[in-house]
């Protein structure tokens, strides 16, 4: 068993929005590795953030995401730190990943309406969002199969775009 699409990239990219539609349009079932974590650990991100620290969300983090990849045979979305994991990169080199992707100012005004996020919850997280985008785009491009641009593309018309895909590359044997 393993995911018919897991979906990747920075925070604000619309992940979690985008793979439930995706999934609502295919039938399958979705899941979100952020849920995941927050079920096992018994409390929100924010606080394992603040009472354990980063290191322990990825580690969290990382355990999610492989008991998911093996369980789950819907649309799985991930986390955006993620990728960081060499292990789940590693993971994901077998499975049909799509990236969105999210431009500094339209992914900064996206996180910036949650305080949900506690990478970005800093004094300037638009610099902060910048640091990330420059350290994980290569990590997000290393595991995707598909990368769509999701800046000024509503959620509808995304899912549209990665049917079309998903079902061109299934046609010509790639998938
Ligand atoms: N394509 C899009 N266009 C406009 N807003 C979007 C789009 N995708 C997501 N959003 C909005 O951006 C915010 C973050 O979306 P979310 O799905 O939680 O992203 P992620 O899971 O990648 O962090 C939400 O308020 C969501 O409604
Ligand atoms: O990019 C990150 O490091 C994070 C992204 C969040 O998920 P979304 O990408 O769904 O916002 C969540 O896992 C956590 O706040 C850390
Ligand atoms: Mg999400």
């Amino acid at each position: 068993m393993s995911p018919c699409a897991v979906v990747v990239g920075p925070p604000g990219a619309g992940k979690t929005t985008v793979g439930r539609l995706l999934a609502e349009r295919l039938g399958v079932a979705f899941r979100d590795t952020d849920d995941d974590v927050v079920r096992v650990a018994g409390k929100p991100i924010a606080e394992i953030f603040t009472g354990d620290g980063e290191p322990v969300f990825r580690a969290m983090e990382e355990r999610a995401v492989a008991a998911a990849l093996a369980e789950h045979d819907g649309v799985l979305s991930l986390g955006g730190g993620s990728v960081l994991s060499e292990r789940t990169r590693a993971l994901l080199a077998e499975q049909p990943v799509v990236f969105l992707s999210v431009g500094l100012a339209e992914g900064a005004r996206r996180t910036g309406l949650s305080t949900a996020r506690p990478l970005l919850a800093g004094v300037n997280p638009r610099a902060t969002f910048k640091a990330l985008l420059d350290a994980r785009l290569p990590l997000y491009r290393e595991v995707a199969t598909w990368e769509l641009a999701t800046d000024g593309v509503e959620p509808d018309a995304l899912v549209d775009r990665i049917v079309e895909r998903v079902t061109a590359d299934r046609a010509a044997g790639r998938e």
